[in-house]
């Protein structure tokens, strides 16, 4: 991967969190072979030694702000519950080296991060997605006036290696990138639990339905993105008429499967917003 250098040095980057979505990005980086120097701290010594049985060449410590010294680039990688404690403690530091802040908490807003570490900072919001555990990610990516072009490349590049990326001007879109992309994996997964419970139902043993299931949605997907056809063409392709496929979607259609999916997106984005409104 071609991580433009802030520096004629490697990029130097920290994490603050050693949780699965940091791991995640650490993982990526690693395989894109990227010239980063990573360094990881948390206070949980077992997250801490599960990276460093991995990945030795992590430099690994329980002193976020050791991590910090020198750096170019902090990844925010700790829940939204506790970034108001943890970037408040950081904000000195973060004064004097000004790095670039880079986010992956859901609902914190930029200028509540950006207060929290004393004002005035690069910062990079980014909402990605738990499929950036297999490299298979998509990230919403939103920076604030201050982070410079190079800054913005080095955030696109570190996320890029886990998935695809997008940009938003508008930060307030976020929200709606956290209830498509962000919450996203839990609605597929949902049909797939549906769809095992169904197909055992049908009395087909439980290991089938399970292989089934998990090759016909990687095949639909890899069907939507590979073949150039939208996803109602694909799905009138499947559906004879007078046939099975047109049986079990009337089931689904007349029970109201479209009009949900507006209401869950809209209820995730609505709190997506409360989670902004009581972290501000
Ligand atoms: N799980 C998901 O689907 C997504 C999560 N996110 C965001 O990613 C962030 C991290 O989530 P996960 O990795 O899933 O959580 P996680 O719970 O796996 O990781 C959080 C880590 O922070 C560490 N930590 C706690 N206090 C700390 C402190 N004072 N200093 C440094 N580290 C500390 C914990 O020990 C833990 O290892 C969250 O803000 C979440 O909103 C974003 C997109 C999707
Ligand atoms: O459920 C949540 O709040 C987080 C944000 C997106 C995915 N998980």
């Amino acid at each position: 991967m071609d991580i433009p250098q802030i520096t004629q040095k490697p990029t130097t980057i920290t994490f603050i969190g050693a949780g699965n979505m940091a791991r995640s990005l650490i993982v990526g980086l690693l395989q894109d072979k990227a010239n980063v120097v990573l360094r990881v701290a948390d206070p949980d010594l077992q997250q801490l030694d599960a990276i460093h049985k991995h990945w030795p060449d992590v430099l690994t410590t329980t002193d976020n702000l050791e991590a910090m010294q020198g750096a170019d680039v902090v990844v925010l990688a700790v829940k939204p519950q506790i970034m108001c404690a943890v970037t408040e403690t950081l904000a000195e530091a973060a004064q004097r080296s000004r790095p670039l802040f880079i986010s992956i908490a859901a609902g914190i807003r930029e200028a509540a991060l950006n207060r929290w570490l004393g004002g005035n900072q690069a910062i990079v919001r980014c909402m990605p997605n738990t499929p950036a555990l297999v490299q298979a990610g998509a990230t919403g990516l939103y920076a604030n006036p201050q982070a410079s072009e190079k800054q913005r490349s080095v955030a696109e590049s570190i996320l890029r290696a886990v998935g695809i990326t997008l940009w938003f001007d508008d930060e307030i879109k976020l929200d709606a990138v956290t209830a498509i992309s962000g919450s996203g994996p839990a609605y597929f997964f949902l049909v797939m639990e549906a769809m095992q419970t169904a197909a055992e139902q049908l009395g087909i043993r439980a290991e089938d339905a399970h292989l089934l299931i998990m090759q016909t949605a990687l095949g639909a997907a890899k069907l939507a993105l590979e073949s150039g056809d939208m996803p109602a063409e694909l799905r009138h392709k499947v559906t004879s008429k007078g046939g099975t496929t047109e049986a079990a979607l009337k089931v689904l259609t007349g029970g109201g499967l479209q009009d949900l999916f507006v209401q869950a997106l809209q209820a995730a984005e609505s709190r997506s917003r409360e989670l902004a409104a009581a972290n501000s």
